[in-house]
């Protein structure tokens, strides 16, 4: 039997490990974590069939393993997986943002017997740990691969197979590519966002009332904001050097906009929105599934008695009718999924905001 060994037991090792035990039920799930809550969730949930006490007892026997910790935490982990007597033919793989520092650190640490292939799912959530984790979070999305070049075409095949009830797109590039384009649309849209928020708030001394008004488009562009800051702080200090080139771009395209606005060009900011709009309505949907949604709220839950109760002690609190309310576990690729029912659109969205609020659970309207 395959005996895989998770080390970081998040948001998305937890889900990793979710989606092989769905596809590969025999496999054997081994997980390691610094934090023993996680470990002890983890088991709790059923993510994981044992914990190992250190990545040396996990690591050894493994046939798979998967580095799911924040980057520099796996440049870690890399150097001490070198220094083990690893199983031969073991493929060892990670989650990173970043993928060029850890796959040089990978090809400098790592013995030539070892297969090390990078890897990228592009899909999450500003939600961390592993209560969060949910075996769909990467249906239809993109996963990178960023094998070396010496590795064999079926080691390669063997993870994309272990990795099947992701239910992602595989997609091979070099870390370089990788880097340079997550860079545009994942690690500075982060920057960005977290300066609009430091923005709101330093306006708060003079309007007091700006946090309550920041609802609608802020709270959209902003959501990534909420995201865990050791991981963000990691993913920008390895990616500093495509970061710096995109500061230089986009302080360019600051200024045009401001020249615009100090002209009061209509037509020239007309033209820049126009074009924002035709270029952002065409990118692709990523779809989650066909499910009716008449003013239902689809909330992730973790498997575990009393979980409906929780969501509804918090619905009540703030006083928000729900019509329905239930499990949909008739639909095995999305168990654990609640579906809550509401009168209008107004109700679902304080809805959603109230469980934002008070859990870590991953909500999301169809
Ligand atoms: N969150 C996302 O949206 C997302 C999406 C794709 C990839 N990633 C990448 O996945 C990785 C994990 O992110 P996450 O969202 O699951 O974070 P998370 O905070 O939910 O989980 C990370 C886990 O790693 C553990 N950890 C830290 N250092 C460790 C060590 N030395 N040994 C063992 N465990 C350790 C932490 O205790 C934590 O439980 C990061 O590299 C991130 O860049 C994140
Ligand atoms: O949806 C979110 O909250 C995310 O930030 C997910 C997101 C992204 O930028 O798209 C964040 C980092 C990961 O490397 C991959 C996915």
């Amino acid at each position: 039997m395959e005996k895989v060994f998770i080390i970081g037991l998040g948001l998305i090792g937890g889900s990793i490990s979710r989606a092989i035990k769905k596809e590969h039920p025999s496999v054997q799930l081994v997980g390691y974590d610094i934090k023993n809550d996680q470990v002890q969730m983890a088991k709790k949930l059923g993510i994981i069939d044992q914990s190992a006490e250190s990545i040396k007892e996990g690591a050894e026997s493994a046939d798979v393993i998967i580095i799911s910790t924040p980057v520099e935490q796996t440049l870690n982990v890399l150097t001490f997986l070198g220094e083990l007597s690893l199983k031969e033919g073991v493929i060892i793989t990670d989650v990173g943002s970043t993928k060029k520092k850890i796959v040089d650190h990978a090809s400098f640490s790592l013995p030539k017997t070892v297969t090390f292939i990078g890897g990228h799912p592009m899909a999450g959530s500003h939600k961390s740990g592993v209560a969060a984790a949910k075996t769909h979070l990467f249906e239809n999305a993109f996963y990178i691969l960023t094998p070396g070049s010496n590795e064999r075409p079926e080691k390669i095949e063997q993870l994309k197979k272990l990795l099947k009830g992701t239910k992602a797109q595989f997609i091979v590039m070099t870390p370089e590519e990788h880097d340079s384009i997550t860079g545009v649309i994942s690690h500075f849209p982060h920057l960005i966002a977290a300066s609009l928020v430091h923005q709101a708030e330093k306006k708060e001394e003079m309007f007091p009332i700006i946090k309550r008004l920041a609802a609608g488009g802020f709270r959209d562009i902003t959501r990534i904001a909420s995201s865990n800051p050791v991981m963000w702080r990691d993913i920008i200090v390895h990616n500093h050097d495509v970061l710096i080139e995109l500061f230089d771009e986009w302080i360019q395209e600051m200024k045009q906009i401001k020249q615009f606005i100090e002209k009061l060009d209509k037509e020239q900011l007309y033209t820049y929105f126009e074009k924002a709009k035709t270029y952002r309505d065409g990118l692709p949907e990523r779809e989650k599934g066909a499910i009716p949604s008449f003013y239902d709220l689809y909330v992730d839950v973790p498997d575990y008695p009393g979980v409906i109760s929780e969501i509804t002690g918090y619905l009540a609190k703030e006083e928000i009718s729900i019509t329905n309310i239930r499990i949909l576990e008739t639909r095995e690729e999305i168990f654990g999924v609640l579906r809550i029912s509401f009168q209008s659109d107004e109700d679902r969205m304080k809805a959603k905001q109230c469980i934002d609020r008070y859990t870590n659970y991953e909500t999301y309207i169809l």
